[in-house]
């Protein structure tokens, strides 16, 4: 398996919350490295762009509200299976079900300010990195 990139979001919650080091680290740690990175507070056109595939869902209107509700720090992250590995690492959407130890569990609230994104395929992460960087 080659080297893969991956998109990572620390959301409004966790920049709020002064953790982005914190998260970081654990990315680090786990042997992803960071190649890009910046600081954005998203408009609410381009909260609503980036996650078009839930436009129809019930949570797109909090979702895209509390996106743009701060600024959060957008990374490009490398490493072997990086997407896989970084999807592990945040846990669960739901931070009350996400296994001990994995960031949404340690830093999230709730399915909205869940601290962190990441991609969820390789399609997803060209398709969000091109959209950032
Ligand atoms: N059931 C849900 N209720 C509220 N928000 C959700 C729910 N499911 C997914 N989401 C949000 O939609 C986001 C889509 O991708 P994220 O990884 O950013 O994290 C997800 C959650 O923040």
């Amino acid at each position: 398996m080659k080297t893969e990139h991956t998109l990572s979001i620390i959301k409004p919650d966790a920049v709020a919350k002064n953790v982005i080091g914190a998260i970081i680290n654990r990315l680090e740690t786990s042997g992803l490295m960071i190649v890009n990175a910046k600081i954005l507070q998203l408009t609410s056109i381009q909260a609503s762009e980036f996650y078009a595939a839930h436009q129809n869902k019930f949570f797109f209107n909090e979702l895209i509200n509390f996106m743009i509700s701060g600024p959060i720090f957008i990374q490009i992250l490398k490493g072997y299976q990086a997407i896989k590995k970084n999807r592990e690492i945040m846990g669960a959407t739901d931070p009350t079900v996400a296994l001990s130890g994995t960031i949404r569990s340690d830093y999230g609230y709730n399915c909205t300010k869940n601290a962190i994104h990441g991609s969820d395929s390789k399609k997803s992460a060209i398709r969000e990195i091109s959209y950032f960087f």
